[in-house]
């Protein structure tokens, strides 16, 4: 698919704080490039163009976009790729309802979101909006394991220059809590398949009645294929029994899943939670707020918002939300609590940033509290219930001399939980749900009662061999400590341990590697770092996530330092940029009072990975000195501090892509092997250096004051530039 067309690099067009960063960043990196003969295309990934993409027959030619997804689905399999992917916004429904009423309101004449489709064109309508909801790109992208680590250097400043951590005390109350049974990791069976199958999933009710929930699906032999479910009652009692719990000791209440990746069950496990929370109003009340299409799993915001007009509901509300816990905040002077928004609080961010600072949540007070963590499932919980223990027991890490953890991440097709979407439904009637192969044959079998949340993931031979290599590679890279996160009780993790062992005999490293499961792995790793060595974590797809948050935002203060890397199955890369997200709140910052302080640190370092393989596969020289370069300036932002500030008044992002760029041409001025490059770059280096204090007086002018960018999810592009390119003279140095 690829053609002489096709731009060496491609940089993908994201949202929020990252695409921001790229309205300054990118055309500096472009112009960089095209001295040295290495082009950079773009490819729109936002989910403003997603949702322009799906709806052609809806808008103008003028309005229409091109499918850049399935264009990048494509590229990601060819040898060919080379794509530097930014965070981009996983939407829950009401970040996409919003999206969807910002273009309305800039003439995409797009169909409104159906909430509760009832017509075939609604439910077509909804079905191409279901397809866009949550993380619809990155499932897609990730044709390749994960391979995440801090660069060396961004260690060696993080010890240098430790962040502040939260103490930790014996006496904290904060805790994490799981359901006792009942759950996914209880109910869970896992097998591999031995031949290609081809496979339905059937619903048997109480009374014989049929329903085939999927037909048509197909997985090729060595397949590991799961299949498990969470009990509704046993989550409602869990739940109310947790609301009583954390009243009695005075603690926050707070719920943390992955509302975004795992974009059918975890929203129905937030909506249960916020009726738990509301239960006396939903007894009493129920019908009529269904009437005002009240749904729990769109959250508190999108319910006030609805029954707000209504005295007796919202009276009832407030009773009862003054009888309930104090709730975990997301935002406190907003009134922003944690059911408000199910994409608010997110697991692998909200719980690594409440451990950093010492086991406190904010409360609706404005202050820290200890708090009650309720992460329903245990399937991988026990790795933040063992973190908060140890640090309960050994007090808070220190980062100034802690080692680091890596981690090499199960991601490929779609692997374990997070590739589940399509196979997962929430049960209409009680009876057994049974997945049966085409001869018959009754892989997995379960009796269910409506309401349960019934799943299927599986992992395919291929990515998990690949998987095991990439692990051993990288022992033998560092030489350290590395454990398979695996727990052999567990159904799904004793096959892939029937994947591991052999793989590990074969090549004769058996001894370099330790199978622990995920607590005791957790508490191993930890004194593993506390000792200031290294350890790889080697993981599935959710504790790859889970992990690639939690340590570097202990060690490195925030995961957008991570470097990393996809090496994709097909030959090609795909360069992450950072492990964490799209920052919602740096935009908010920037919009009040113009200052973003976004970290491109991320970007620096996927940036010179994507030139180094630029450099070995098509034997591009001067993609070689580029990548080096932007090591060395990578390097000097460090070094020299030039990072951005938090606060306005600070450096910004802007700010420290001027030093970026400087650094950057510094580098390839001084570089002896491409003369060429040398003399063309210090032409510039010169300009940047004379221009210094002109150029930082126009990056700062305006700051502490709100600007405008024309949309939030769908900006003006020339009024986000004129934000984020406000100096003329390095602009013109730049152009
Ligand atoms: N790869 C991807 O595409 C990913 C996408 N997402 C999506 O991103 C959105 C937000 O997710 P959320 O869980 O809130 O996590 P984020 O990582 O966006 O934010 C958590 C906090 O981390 C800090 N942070 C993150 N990146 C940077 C950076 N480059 N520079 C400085 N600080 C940074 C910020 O802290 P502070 O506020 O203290 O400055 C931020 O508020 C969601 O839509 C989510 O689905 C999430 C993860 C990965
Ligand atoms: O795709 C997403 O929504 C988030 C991905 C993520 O958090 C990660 O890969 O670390
Ligand atoms: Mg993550």
């Amino acid at each position: 698919m690829t053609s002489d067309n096709t731009p060496d690099i491609i940089y993908t067009t994201v949202d929020e704080a990252p695409e921001l960063a790229s309205a300054s960043l990118l055309p500096i990196i472009a112009s960089f490039g095209k001295a040295a003969g290495v082009s950079f295309g773009t490819q729109d990934i936002s989910l403003a163009g997603r949702i322009i993409a799906t709806f052609p027959d809806y808008l103008t030619d003028e309005q229409r976009q091109s499918d850049d997804l399935a264009f990048l689905g494509d590229l990601v399999k060819t040898p060919e790729a080379n794509v530097i992917k930014l965070p981009n916004i996983s939407a829950s429904v009401p970040q996409l309802v919003a999206a969807i009423r910002e273009l309305q309101s800039q003439g995409y004449a797009l169909p409104d979101f159906p909430e509760a489709p009832a017509t075939d064109a609604e439910k077509a309508v909804r079905a191409r909006y279901d397809g866009i909801k949550g993380s619809a790109v990155n499932p897609v992208l990730r044709e390749g394991n994960s391979d995440r680590r801090a660069a060396a250097a961004v260690k060696k400043f993080a010890q240098a220059n430790p962040h502040r951590m939260g103490e930790w005390t014996a006496d904290s109350k904060t805790t994490v809590s799981s359901m006792s049974g009942g759950d996914f990791r209880a109910n869970e069976t896992s097998a591999t398949l031995s031949a290609d199958a081809k496979a339905k999933i059937v619903l048997t009710a109480t009374d014989g009645t049929e329903t085939v929930l999927k037909d048509g699906l197909s997985y090729p032999a060595g397949t590991v294929v799961d299949a498990t479910f969470l009990s509704a009652s046993a989550l409602d009692e869990f739940l109310a029994a947790e609301i009583e719990k954390t009243k009695a000791d005075g603690t926050l209440f707070s719920v943390h899943l992955k509302a975004t990746m795992m974009k059918v069950s975890d929203p129905i496990i937030f909506g249960h939670a916020v009726t738990a929370f509301l239960q006396p109003v939903f007894d009493a009340h129920g019908d009529k707020m269904a009437a005002l299409g009240v749904n729990p799993n769109s959250g508190l915001g999108d319910l006030l918002a609805r029954v707000k007009d209504d005295a007796e509901i919202m009276a009832a509300i407030d009773a009862v939300m003054a009888d309930r816990p104090a709730m975990y905040m997301v935002d406190s002077d907003k009134g922003l609590t944690n059911l408000h928004v199910p994409s608010d609080v997110i697991i692998d961010a909200s719980m690594p940033a409440l451990i950093r600072a010492g086991g406190k949540g904010w409360g609706p007070d404005g202050k820290e509290h200890d708090t009650n963590c309720i992460i329903p499932d245990n399937s991988y919980a026990p790795v933040y219930d063992e973190t908060i223990k140890y640090f309960k027991e050994t007090g808070k890490l220190d980062p100034a001399t802690a080692g680091t953890v890596q981690n090499v991440g199960l991601m490929a097709q779609k692997a374990e939980e997070y590739g589940s979407h399509p196979t997962t439904f929430e049960i209409e009637a009680a009876g057994t749900v049974r997945m049966i192969l085409e001869d018959g044959t009754v892989l997995h079998e379960h009796a269910v009662e409506v309401g349960d949340i019934w799943r299927s993931a599986s992992a395919r031979r291929a990515p998990i061999e690949d998987w095991v290599n990439l692990a051993i590679d990288r022992q033998a890279a560092e030489g350290c400590e590395a454990i398979f996160w695996l727990d052999e009780t567990r159904a799904h993790d004793a096959e892939l341990i029937a994947y591991v062992k052999p793989i590990l005999e074969a090549r004769g490293v058996a001894d370099k590697f330790t199978i622990l499961a995920p607590r005791e792995a957790t508490r191993a790793t930890f004194e593993t770092i506390r000792a200031g060595k290294t350890s790889i974590a080697i993981t599935g797809n959710v504790l790859r996530d889970y992990l690639t948050d939690l340590f570097p935002i202990l060690e490195l203060a925030t995961s957008a330092k991570m470097l990393s890397i996809v090496k994709l199955m097909q030959g090609g890369g795909l360069f992450e940029t950072g492990a964490g997200g799209s920052a919602p709140k740096h935009v908010q910052q920037l919009m009040e009072e113009n200052h973003l302080r976004w970290d491109s640190l991320g970007e620096f370092c996927a940036l010179g990975e994507s030139f180094k393989f630029l450099a070995d596969v098509k034997d591009n020289a001067k993609a070689r000195i580029l990548g080096e370069a932007v090591e060395t300036a990578t390097q000097g932002i460090l070094d020299n501090g030039r990072s951005p500030g938090r606060k306005v008044g600070q450096p910004d992002n802007r700010d420290s892509h001027y030093w970026f760029a400087r650094y950057w041409a510094e580098a390839l001025a001084a570089q002896s092997k491409d003369a060429e490059l040398a003399t063309h770059f210090s032409a510039i280096a010169n300009a940047l250096a004379e221009g210094e204090a002109k150029i930082l007086e126009e990056l700062h002018a305006g700051r502490g004051t709100a600007v405008d960018l024309g949309g939030y999810y769908h900006g003006d592009a020339s009024k986000t530039a004129a934000v984020m390119r406000p100096s003329a003279t390095m602009n013109a140095i730049i152009d």
